[in-house]
């Protein structure tokens, strides 16, 4: 098995105490391999930003265990990690040009120039920070991140604000630093039809616990779209979402085996679809793959 970038058991991080405290992520255990690009899905206050601050080692967690490229506490390895954080803390005042410079002064063991530059080429070099746009600003924080040339990058929504073409190359640019450095990635995003095809490892928290977790590829290989008459049986699958339009049944379903294709027309779902259908079934069960799992004892892949 590869190594994990990130092992989490029973993690949980309340904010506030007493009757005021909040739970954002509420005994989360898995695993995210190493070398892989992992989308952290999920909706509004799911806990996304919680896990990726936690894994940053801004904060502690409230109970459970978090082990970060290998450590256990995920702040003593700060140095090998890039963090960037929904609001992209940059010092307004200064340029493009220092911003790149003191990028480099406070990395001077890891420091990658060409990166750094290529990223940012597109940025007026003496604009000051203050004076960028949303987008850009977005530019110059991965920028940062991928000159610091990180073992772990850790992105909150870092698409958010990026117009298409923007997104499209950076999203190259992220993937192919998997590929050629083994750099492993964990971004947030909402944007689902744009992580089909870039990510190959999906977790999916919602209210603070993991719903969905593993390669990409087995999740959506363990659920079908189904459709056929509603007088037929769906057992022995899950039914995650259906829905009926006069005699006809439509549902996305978690197999359990093989379904009938002489009672049912099969297609497998896109990745969006599968994810639209349990944000909108926040009952369907949750499945964690084995790679998933921290020591395989968890809920297994449904065979398909
Ligand atoms: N500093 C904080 N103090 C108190 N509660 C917080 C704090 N940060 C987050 N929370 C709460 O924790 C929960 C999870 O928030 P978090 O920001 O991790 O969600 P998220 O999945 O990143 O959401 P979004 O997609 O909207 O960015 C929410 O209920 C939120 O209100």
């Amino acid at each position: 098995m590869t190594d994990a970038a990130i092992e989490a058991r029973g993690l949980t991080m309340a904010y506030g105490r007493g009757g005021g405290a909040r739970t954002a992520l509420d005994g989360c255990t898995f695993r995210l391999p190493a070398e892989r690009v992992c989308a952290l899905v999920g909706p509004n206050g799911a806990g996304k930003s919680t896990l990726l601050s936690l894994a940053a080692g801004l904060a502690r967690p409230s109970a459970g265990s978090l082990t970060v490229l290998g450590s256990a506490e995920p702040a003593a390895v700060r140095g090998r990690i890039a963090y960037v954080p929904q609001d992209k803390p940059l010092y307004p005042q200064l340029t493009v040009a220092d911003t790149l410079w003191a990028g480099g002064e406070l990395n001077p063991a890891r420091w990658d120039t060409g990166i750094a530059r290529r990223i940012a080429a597109p940025l007026p070099p003496k604009a000051r920070v203050r004076t960028l746009s949303g987008g850009q600003r977005t530019r110059l924080a991965l920028a940062l991140a991928l000159g610091k040339r990180p073992e772990l990058m850790l992105l909150d929504e870092p698409m958010a604000d990026l117009d298409p073409l923007a997104r499209h190359e950076l999203m190259g640019v992220l993937m192919a630093e998997t590929a050629e450095h083994g750099t492993t990635i964990v971004m947030s995003s909402h944007i689902l039809t744009e992580l089909e095809g870039a990510c190959d490892f999906l977790l999916f928290v919602d209210g603070g616990r993991v719903r969905l977790g593993g390669e990409a590829e087995d999740i959506v290989s363990a659920h079908a779209l189904v459709t056929g008459r509603t007088d037929r049986e769906l057992a022995p699958h899950a039914v995650v979402e259906s829905r009926t339009t006069g005699r006809q049944l439509t549902a996305l379903v978690r197999k359990e085996g093989p379904v009938d294709e002489t009672l049912w027309a099969v297609t497998e779902p896109s990745l969006e679809e599968l994810l639209l259908a349990h944000l909108r079934s926040p009952e369907a069960p949750p499945l964690l793959t084995p790679s998933a799992g921290p020591d395989n004892t968890l809920q297994a892949v449904a065979s398909a």
